[in-house]
């Protein structure tokens, strides 16, 4: 075991933005703190820096407190969300900051910097001005910069989110591949569900400075705890049913999911866990919004209310037309009961 956070509580004032916070993570492990704005993310990740002083609990490193340990002998590498690069420098300069920062010889910086920019895919790089860099160019410097002294752990505080999104979302899949490659232990802050699940092993679900759920990645996603948790993983609809032999039997039809016990069940419905189909049943278009995968669908379903829904990018659907619906097991999500 790497990093272990007991009790963990920090307090603004009178005001706790963090609860008694508990997680761990494994050599090589990487874990995502996900959460709503406000929900205490940032406070925690601070707070396990060591940028922020702790109200009560444990920060510990195999089995070192590190209450007396200054920031900058954790041995952490950190990136924040606008990466905070040295604007007088060039691209070299401010990741062999890093390096100086930790008594590398200086006749070796030559080398490992062009081995990071290597790994961040910015071959090439060195005397390029930081002004001179794309957002997503600059915060893959930032990256090689923080990796530059070889941190035992990792932190990233929401990375990625000045970045648009296209960009976004080729820089998270850049950044698990790295991760992994080079098996790094990192903490992540999002409040991104899809960059949490491109980067992470393990996510920990904060809500009002409380851990309310934390596991693997697929198992939280497919298992929360609780509504609120299913909520802001993107559960919009909670049906019952009836479970046997591995299928639910639900109001919205039939659905077989991988280990679901015998008796009443709970479900929880992403809008693609109900979809256009020739069979299912049936209701009526309220609202449409076209996306770039699909079309987004409200529907109101008989006495079973509004509900949301997906169709093909394809389907030239109105507002007042009738359609029918049919469970898909990939948007169904089984809340623990
Ligand atoms: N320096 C501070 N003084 C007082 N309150 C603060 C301070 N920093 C944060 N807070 C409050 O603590 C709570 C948690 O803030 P934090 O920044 O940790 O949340 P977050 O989950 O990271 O949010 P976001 O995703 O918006 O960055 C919020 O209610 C915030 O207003």
């Amino acid at each position: 075991m790497s990093l272990s956070v007991r009790d963990l509580t920090v307090h603004y004032g009178s005001f706790a933005a963090v609860k008694e916070a508990g997680l761990d993570i494994a050599d090589g492990e990487v874990l995502a703190l996900l959460g709503p704005s406000g929900s205490g993310k940032s406070t925690l990740l601070r707070a396990i820096t060591g940028l922020e002083p702790l109200t009560s609990g444990t920060v510990r490193w195999d089995g070192e407190d590190l209450s007396g340990v200054p920031v900058h002998r954790r041995g952490f590498g950190l990136v924040f969300q606008d990466g905070q690069l040295f604007p007088h420098k060039d691209v070299a300069s401010n990741i062999a900051f890093g390096l100086r920062m930790h008594d590398v010889p200086r006749a070796e910086h030559a080398e490992r910097v062009r081995a990071l920019l290597d790994l961040v895919g910015l071959t090439g790089y060195e005397r390029r001005r930081v002004t001179e860099l794309s957002g997503g160019q600059a915060q893959r410097v930032a990256l090689a910069r923080a990796l530059a002294p070889e941190p035992r752990l990792l932190l990233l505080d929401e990375p990625l989110s000045g970045l648009d999104a296209g960009l976004r979302e080729q820089l998270a899949i850049d950044l698990a591949a790295l991760l992994r490659r080079s098996k790094i232990t990192a903490l992540l802050v999002t409040h991104d569900q899809e960059e949490a699940f491109t980067l992470a092993d393990r996510v920990a679900v904060l809500d009002d400075g409380e851990i309310r759920q934390e596991g693997a990645v697929r198992r939280v996603w497919r298992q929360p705890v609780d509504e609120g948790v299913a909520r802001f993983l993107g559960v919009t609809t909670f049906v019952d049913g009836e479970a046997a032999g591995g299928v639910v039997r639900t109001p919205f039809g039939e659905v077989a999911l991988p280990d679901v016990g015998d008796g009443a069940v709970r479900l929880g419905l992403r809008p693609h866990g109900l979809r256009v189909s020739p069979e299912g049943v049936e209701g009526e278009v309220t609202a449409v919004v076209h996306r770039r995968e699909h079309v987004r669908l409200v529907v109101t379903v008989g006495d079973l209310s509004t509900v949301d829904a997906v169709a093909p990018v394809t389907a030239d659907l109105r507002p007042g037309d009738t359609v029918r619906l049919a469970l898909d097991p990939d948007g169904v999500a089984q809340l623990r009961v």
